[in-house]
Order: structure tokens, then C-alpha cells, then sequence
């Protein structure tokens, strides 16, 4: 039987509105795809904890979850992954790549220009379609 991990994922946005997209690096699973910067939840914590704690460990900035934005299950080969992504506030700091190839701010409309994992689609199309406020 296959094993679910449950990912969080971070829709950080700047004051033009943009996104950060992260690439991931070579030496990655999923080399070479775009994801919404996050990881894996540990056993027992709280799901914004875990964001909080993915983004300072790769991106030494300090962040804090707001809202989760969307959910959704998507089957791999090898695993299942439930992706929570969650829309969150940089609070201190700028992202650095410590893991990953490459980071940079897009504009919603510009999102569906990279190559995101498969898991991901439904959370950045549900991202380009959003009505904004
Ligand atoms: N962080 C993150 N991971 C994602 C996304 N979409 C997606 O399929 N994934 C996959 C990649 C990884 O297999 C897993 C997240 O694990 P992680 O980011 O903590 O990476 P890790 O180094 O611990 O993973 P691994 O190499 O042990 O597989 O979920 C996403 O948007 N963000």
C-alpha cells in the first residue's frame, strides 16, 4: 500500500501581488518542478507550525500562516501526497534558496507559465482563478 504524506505549502505574496514559485533542485525528489514552497508535516503538528518551520529551514525567513487556501490529493508512483497549500505573510526576512535551484515572484495570470508538480496544479489553478479583493 502506497504511503499518504500530508504537505504543506506556502502562497506567500509580495506587495505587487506576486507569488513565490520555487524550483526545485536537481538533487530533489521531483527535480526541476515548480512547487509553492513547504514540506512535510511532522507526526503530531499543527499544520501552520509546520510551514513555519519548512520556510525557515529553506528559506531562513519567518513566515505566518493565515488561511488554508486549498486541498487536495494527488497519487504518485510511489506515494500519495495530501497538499494543503496555505496562504501566509512573510514576517521577517527575504526567502533564500537554500534547497532550491531558483525562486521568483509571479504574477497570478503568469503562473501557469511553469512546470508545477503534479500535485500542485489544482492549488495554482485554483490561485489564477481567484477573484481578488
Ligand atoms: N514542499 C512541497 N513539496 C511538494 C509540493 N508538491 C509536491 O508534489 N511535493 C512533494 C515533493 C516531496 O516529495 C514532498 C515534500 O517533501 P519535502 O519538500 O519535505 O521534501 P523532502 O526533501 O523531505 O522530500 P523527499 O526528498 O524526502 O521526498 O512532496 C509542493 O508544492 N511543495
Amino acid at each position: 500500500m502506497k504511503k499518504t504524506v500530508q504537505v504543506v505549502a506556502a502562497i506567500i505574496e509580495n506587495e505587487h501581488r506576486e507569488i513565490l514559485c520555487a524550483l526545485r533542485s536537481r538533487h530533489m525528489s521531483l527535480p526541476n518542478m515548480w512547487e509553492l514552497p513547504g514540506g512535510k508535516v511532522k507526526e503530531g503538528e499543527d499544520l501552520f507550525t509546520a510551514l513555519e518551520r519548512e520556510l525557515y529551514e529553506e528559506m531562513s525567513c519567518r513566515i505566518q500562516g493565515q488561511e488554508v487556501f486549498h486541498e487536495n490529493v494527488h497519487e504518485y508512483d510511489t506515494f500519495i501526497i495530501q497538499l494543503i497549500a496555505i496562504k501566509a505573510k512573510l514576517v521577517q526576512g527575504v526567502p533564500q534558496k537554500n534547497e532550491h535551484a531558483q525562486l521568483i515572484w509571479l504574477q497570478r495570470e503568469n503562473l501557469a507559465s511553469l512546470h508545477w508538480t503534479p500535485a500542485d496544479i489544482p492549488a495554482v489553478e485554483a490561485l489564477m482563478n481567484e477573484t481578488l479583493k
